[in-house]
């Protein structure tokens, strides 16, 4: 193998576009692509996506990474997938289509299905799964296509049906039907998988009625586990990785060690922490999620997700039009030296972790004559910081951990004024990552580390860059002041859309 032309090409399927990006031993970024695609919104609180969509930007941004440098595919050492999680595709074996949309993870169409079940099987599918019954999990998604589409019961019966997260359907059209595989941790997110014993339950799938014939074969998510057919790179590649995209940053962030947190400041915030090989149970509504599987060590995590994050912003842009673009919002927010008082709980679509209201809504208080632009903009800021604030106190409090630092990424995370806030409210080190495509690198870092292009997990380490760091610079006082207004401010949304 020739090394210095060898790169990772990193295939990140995600709910809004498909990218592809290859790196080099260093870790870097030598060429990207991305396309998005179709949301399609056929009803209220419905979202699908075009499976035959999601494998055509994805094929094509594969191809168009790699020959935009002169490149192909003899020059990619493996391949590594990394895929929005949850998302529902269902296909029929017997004319290679899928029977149905892919079913997004924010679809909320079987939320009564959801919540018929809570009163029986909430500890069981708790204590298996380490989740809490939701729509936004695979199971009830596949229980409504079955029901649903006329013939699927039948199909399925018949074993002629298979079901695939965004990475199942990827890698079934990389080999040309030929493997019908996911790994643990996008297994770990179908509410159809024992997070303990790492097999499909028997119980869960008698729970959702869904035949074990439709579930893929569950693999490691650092392994060769086949190579692509070659239609699309005239080479066999090895497909090499394949990890949650919210897993795979937490790799790329190189959290490897019990006690690290990560922070993903995109739309909504995605928080996780990794709790080594232990599944720690939360007593605060977080997630327990397989981190990843690398050889025979199983690594766990909690996970906190907050709805609205950097999407505050863009309903400063778009809703008030009191910014023009998003990055001005630090600027802005710099004119003053405080909110004034001014305290926003952005629970613009309720709000997750750890508070699970769906119906608390957006409130924005302590407004006086004296409240400008900048202090709302600076509310905003604040309540990006404290709503993750929450979920790392969580974790903490479920742990017994203190933490040492954040690793953050994201869109969001290019404030540095947001940035410090979260270290001044936190009270510890944030650490922004050089590489800010940490989803992608994560799964590169996956599939080289099992062909040996990088030797071990040591050798990655000492890849992975800070950018930047904040240390926390308020005195204990503002701090608890800030909690407190907070506090008060987020039971005032709560349950506000209930009659
Ligand atoms: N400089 C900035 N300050 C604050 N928010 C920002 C900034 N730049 C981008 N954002 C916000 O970050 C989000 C985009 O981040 P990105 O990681 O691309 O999100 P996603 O992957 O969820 O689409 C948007 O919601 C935008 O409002
Ligand atoms: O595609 P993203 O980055 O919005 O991530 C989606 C998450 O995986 C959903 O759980």
């Amino acid at each position: 193998m020739n090394n210095e032309k060898q790169y990772i090409l990193a295939l990140d399927q995600g709910t809004t576009s498909s990218r592809a990006i290859l790196f080099n031993k260093k870790g870097e970024i030598i060429s990207s692509s991305q396309k998005e695609f179709k949301q399609i919104y056929p009803k209220p609180s419905w979202v699908e996506h075009d499976p035959q969509e999601i494998w055509s930007t994805q094929a094509a941004v594969a191809a168009e990474s790699v020959a935009k440098l002169g490149l192909n595919g003899k020059n990619i050492a493996a391949i590594g997938i990394t895929n929005q999680r949850e998302t529902t595709i269902v296909w029929d074996i017997s004319t290679n289509q899928p029977i149905y949309n892919a079913i997004v993870w924010q679809d909320r169409r079987t939320a009564k299905y959801c919540d018929s079940l809570k009163g029986k099987y909430s500890k069981i599918i708790h204590d298996k799964t380490g989740l809490i019954i939701d729509a936004y999990f695979s199971a009830s998604k596949i229980h409504w296509i079955l029901e649903n589409v006329e013939g699927a019961r039948e199909k399925a019966e018949k074993g002629l049906l298979r079901f695939g997260t965004v990475d199942s359907w990827l890698i079934w059209r990389l080999t040309n039907g030929k493997k019908h595989i996911t790994d643990v941790t996008n297994a770990s997110r179908t509410m159809l998988f024992n997070i303990h014993t790492l097999k499909w339950d028997k119980r869960l799938l008698k729970i959702f009625d869904i035949p074990k014939s439709m579930l893929p074969s569950v693999k490691e998510s650092s392994a060769v586990y086949t190579k692509t057919a070659t239609t699309l790179f005239a080479t066999k590649i090895p497909i090499s990785g394949i990890a949650g995209d919210q897993q795979a940053a937490l790799f790329g962030q190189m959290c490897i060690k019990k006690g690290m947190i990560k922070n993903t400041y995109g739309t909504g915030c995605f928080l996780m922490m990794n709790t080594g090989t232990e599944a720690v149970s939360s007593k605060h509504k977080l997630l327990t999620t397989i981190a990843w599987k690398i050889g025979d060590e199983v690594n766990y995590a909690l996970e906190g997700s907050v709805f609205v994050g950097g999407a505050a912003i863009q309903w400063l842009r778009d809703g008030l039009q009191i910014i023009k673009k998003a990055k001005h919002s630090e600027k802005i927010a710099n004119e003053v030296k405080d909110s004034g008082g001014v305290v926003f709980v952005p629970a613009l679509t309720g709000l997750g972790a750890p508070y699970w209201d769906q119906y608390a809504r957006g409130t924005l208080i302590g407004i006086t004559r004296g409240t400008k632009r900048a202090h709302i903009v600076r509310a905003t800021l604040e309540a990006i910081a404290l709503q993750s604030y929450d979920v790392i106190e969580s974790m903490l409090a479920d742990t017994g951990n203190k933490a040492k630092e954040i690793r953050v990424d994201g869109g969001a995370a290019a404030n540095n004024l947001l940035m410090q806030i979260q270290s001044d409210i936190t009270n510890v080190k944030v650490i922004r990552t050089k590489v800010m495509e940490t989803t992608a690198l994560g799964a590169a870092f996956l599939a080289g580390l099992s062909v040996g292009y990088w030797k071990n997990i040591d050798e990655i380490q000492n890849i992975w860059q800070e950018d930047a760091s904040f240390e926390a610079n308020i005195k204990n006082e503002k701090r608890d002041f800030l909690k407190k207004k907070w506090r008060k401010a987020v039971e005032r949304s709560f349950n506000w859309d209930k009659n």
